[in-house]
Order: structure tokens, then sequence, then C-alpha cells
């Protein structure tokens, strides 16, 4: 488990943090939520991933002293108590998040923290950092994948990723959301991704002919030749060295694995390519395309009778090449105030930007009869856990006539506990097992909210109490704004 520095967070947790320490409130406690406003990709689901990286992140925060004397260099002067104050830190909190690979939704609680201001401040930049990125690349590796669930789908974005550790996690979430495996081999020994690789072009370029850079390739390893056929003329050179060469390895009791296309016309060429891999009596050489693949580009070869079965998936994935931020938030949602607990709001002019105040429970609602989703529900802290023997009632966040009573239905909390009063108390499960709930997740919804194009929207609702409690604040922030005794002097 690799360390994360302390310092990995804004500038501004750390003045804050003396703020609060200077006024002797740093103690108080605090509830935040972390939730994203809107899905990425016109997408009708996001998919939760982030939170291995925050157990490391948890498990092992503390300031080192290398971190200590950079505090100290800085303008703020900070004083030799509060980084002594700072030396002392670890986090004594709890956090409960939904699982990995769950289908998440606009504005619900993925995880919250409680605890002191003074940690729960701290540690808002590194956790919006692993889970905005992961859970964006996640979301994108489902919608790639689900355009052929059958096929199998490659990482090969490392070259391309935002860096070391875009690579690596990126793959991670792109192989929890049902990508089978990675070209990054530190990927593979870091998490048991398969990992697998053809050649590139220099392979061919290097060499005096197409057919010796192949001959010499396959000699090399022969149980897992692709040979790339595009170097100088896919069908007239290419995929006629590569069948000389299938050929030659089936005489020696060896199978070309594939060949791999890497520009052009992806559809054409692979439908002829299979003619002449299948005339040849190399049915079982499987093709393999690369090039600036995404899920509208895959889509559009399959509508064309593309006769690919192995599709590497670079750029447009690990980069979330079409919208490159998922906007994830951490929002305050109760403080403490004369030794209790009390909601906290976040007003806007917007009405959709209103946070839903009180630490909440998050509930995913099914009907028993198809044992489909029908709805996220949360609830306030306090209120009973939902029973299904009760009747209870939808409110939409921001729009009350929006409403709708439930009779019978299955309730399942989401909210798992990570850590309780700075222990770690979860489990976290294998990477396959995590994919295998993505999986799963995805037959619990109607494909017309997974669908890619114009989904339908998946209802994320309030409990009756949460919802009086949001109109509630509302209207106190109102009349104080509206009473001239709260205006400017
Ligand atoms: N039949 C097809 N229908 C739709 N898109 C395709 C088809 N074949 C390939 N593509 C996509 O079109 C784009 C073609 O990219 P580009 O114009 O760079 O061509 P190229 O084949 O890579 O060119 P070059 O031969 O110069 O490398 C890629 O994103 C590729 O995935
Ligand atoms: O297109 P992407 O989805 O990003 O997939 C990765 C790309 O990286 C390689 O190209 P590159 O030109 O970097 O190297 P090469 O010479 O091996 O083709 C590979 O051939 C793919 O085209
Ligand atoms: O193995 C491959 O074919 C590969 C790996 C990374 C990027 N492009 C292709």
């Amino acid at each position: 488990m690799e360390r994360i520095s302390a310092l990995h967070t804004d500038k501004y947790q750390i003045n804050m943090m003396f703020a609060h320490w200077v006024n002797g409130t740093h103690e108080q406690k605090a509830v935040f939520e972390v939730y994203f406003r809107s899905l990425p990709f016109g997408n009708g689901y996001a998919v939760f991933a982030g939170l291995e990286r925050i157990i490391d992140y948890i498990s092992q925060l503390h300031f080192t002293d290398e971190e200590i004397d950079f505090l100290r260099t800085q303008p703020e002067n900070y004083p030799e108590s509060f980084l002594q104050e700072l030396k002392k830190f670890h986090f004594s909190g709890s956090i409960s998040a939904v699982e990995e690979g769950t289908l998440v939704f606009p504005s619900e609680p993925l995880v919250r923290v409680e605890g002191t201001i003074f940690e729960t401040q701290l540690i808002e930049t590194a956790i919006l950092n692993f889970i905005n990125y992961q859970t964006l690349v996640a979301t994108k590796a489902s919608r790639i994948k689900q355009v052929s669930p059958q096929d199998t789908f490659l990482e090969f974005g490392s070259r391309r990723a935002h860096e070391e550790d875009a690579a690596l996690w990126g793959t991670r979430a792109a192989y929890v959301a049902g990508f089978d495996g990675t070209s990054n081999v530190l990927a593979g020994m870091k998490f048991g991704i398969p990992v697998s690789g053809t050649h590139a072009h220099s392979w061919v370029q290097d060499h005096e002919s197409e057919l010796e850079a192949f001959e010499r390739f396959a000699k090399a390893m022969p149980d897992h030749v692709v040979l790339l056929v595009d170097t100088y003329d896919t069908l007239r050179s290419g995929v006629p060295h590569a069948i000389q060469v299938g050929l030659m390895m089936k005489q020696q009791g060896k199978q070309l694995k594939g060949i791999r296309l890497d520009s052009g016309d992806l559809a054409y060429l692979s439908i002829e390519a299979r003619k002449m891999l299948d005339e040849a009596g190399l049915t079982d050489v499987k093709i393999v395309a690369s090039n600036d693949l995404d899920e509208a580009t895959i889509l559009n070869l399959k509508a064309q009778g593309a006769k690919i079965d192995t599709w590497g998936v670079g750029t447009k994935l690990i980069t979330a090449y079409d919208q490159p931020a998922l906007g994830g938030v951490y929002k305050l949602v109760a403080r403490e105030s004369n030794g209790k607990l009390v909601p906290a709001i976040k007003i806007s002019g917007n009405p959709e930007k209103i946070s839903n105040p009180g630490k909440k429970k998050l509930y995913r609602i099914f009907d028993p009869k198809t044992n489909k989703a029908i709805a996220d529900y949360m609830t306030l802290i306090d209120e009973q856990d939902v029973e299904e023997s009760k009747p209870i009632k939808l409110y939409h966040p921001t729009y009350p006539f929006i409403s709708k009573g439930i009779k019978r239905y299955h309730a399942v909390s989401l909210l798992r506990d990570i850590y309780r009063d700075g222990k770690l108390v979860y489990d976290l499960p294998q990477l396959d097992e995590i994919r295998s709930h993505h999986q799963a997740q995805l037959q619990m919804f109607w494909p017309e909210y997974t669908r890619q194009l114009n989904p339908e929207i998946y209802k994320v609702s309030l409990s009756e109490k949460a919802y009086l409690l949001k109109m509630k604040m509302i209207e106190e922030h109102r009349t104080e704004k509206d009473d001239p005794s709260h205006g400017e002097e």
C-alpha cells in the first residue's frame, strides 16, 4: 500500500485548519458528503470507483518531518505550536461509502465523512481527486463495454494518460467496469489485471521486410503472437504475410493468436481480413482493432458488420476525452453547534445546486416483483431504518410536486462503514469481486436507464423528513435575507 502525502491537499484546507485551531474550534464535529450533480457523457448512470485509493490514503495519513518543514517555509508563518498539532495528526473520524462498481446517480451521497472539522477539512481535496477521476473513467469504460459485452476490451491508454497515477488508477477503474485486460504491466503487478500486448509499427519498420519481422516475432514468443498488419498495406501485404506465418506456426503445432488493425476503414478491413484468414483455414485467429476508438465508433463499426473480436481502447477512455471532469463535490451537511450536530445547507440561486442538508442514509428501492431498481431514497440519519412493511413517499429534491408513494418494495442500504472512529472496519473485496459486483449491478436496472442514447432519468429522492428539513432551512435563510435587521448595516 503506497503512502499518499498529507500535503496532497489545497492550501485553503490547511489555512482553514489553522484558523479553526487559532479559534479553538478545530475539534468541533462536522459531517461532509460527496456527490456529483450531473452524469457524464450523457450516460444514464455513473460507476463508483476510487475507494481503494481512499483507504490507501486515510490509513497512512500523517505529516512527515519533511512535510512539516515545508509548511514552515510558507508565507503564512504557521506557528510552531500549530505545526506540532499537525505532527500529532491522524484520522480519527468515520467514513461510509458505496461499494466500488455500484451504479450511482446525481445528488446522492457516495461518501460520507464524519469527524473533527480539522480532519474532515484536510481530506476533501484528495478524496475528490480520487473519486472524480476514477468514477469518470469507470463510467466511460462501462459505457464502452456495454456496446458489445461479449467482445474483449483492452485498455491501451497509458501513453496518453495524464501521467502515471492516471494510467494506473484509470486502468483499475476500467477493469472494475468491465474491461478485460490492459497493456500496462505495472497495473498487472499491482492489481492482478490480465496484461497482454501485440507489437508496435516500429517492430515492422525495424526489419528488412514485413515477413521477416513477423517470422522473428513468432519465433520469439510462439504462444502469444498477435501481428500488427497495417504498417505498409493491410490487405496486400500485412494480412497475407500474417497468414503465411500463421500457416507456418500451424505446421509447428503452434497457433497464431491474432492480427491487429490500427488504421484505415476498420469495418471493411476486418471483414476482408476475416475472409482471407478463414479461406486459409485460420478461423481461430482473432482480429484486434485499435485507433482512436470510443463507444460511438465501436457501435458504428458493429453496425457496419465489422469482424472485430477484441477492441484496444486508449486515449478516449483514459482521458475521458469527451468530458474530462466529473465535478463531484464535498459539502458540509452537518456541523457542531452548542455540543450538538445540526444540519448545514448551501444555498444557491440555482435550485438544483442547493445542497440536501443533514447527515443522510441512502437506500436503493426495488420492485419486489421484478427485482429491478425503481429509485434511490435518502433519509435523515435519525430516521428509522426503512422497513419494507411501511409505505414510503419519495420526494424530488428540488420540485415538491414530483412525489410518489410506494407501498410494496424492497430496500437495500448502499452506504457501507469503511472507517469507524479512525479504525478501518471494511474488507475491500478482491478486484474480480468488485468487477462482478458491477456486472450484477447492471442487471438490476431496466435497459431504459442503461442505454447509451437519451437514457431515462433514474429517480433520486428525499424522504419526507429530509425534504421538509431542506424546505425549512431554505425558508430560514430567505427570512434572514429578507429581514432588514439581518441586512447590511
Ligand atoms: N468504418 C469506420 N466507420 C467509422 N469510423 C471508422 C471506421 N474505420 C475507422 N474509423 C475511425 O475513424 C478514425 C480514422 O482516423 P484517421 O483519419 O486518423 O485515419 P487513419 O486510418 O488512422 O489514418 P492513417 O492511415 O493516416 O493512420 C479513427 O478514429 C477510427 O477508429
Ligand atoms: O488510439 P488509442 O485509442 O489511443 O490506442 C492506443 C494507440 O497507441 C498506439 O499507437 P501509437 O501511434 O502511439 O504507436 P504505434 O506506433 O505502436 O502505432 C496503438 O497503435 C494505438 O493506435
Ligand atoms: O499491445 C498493443 O497492441 C498496444 C499497447 C499499447 C498501445 N497500443 C497498442
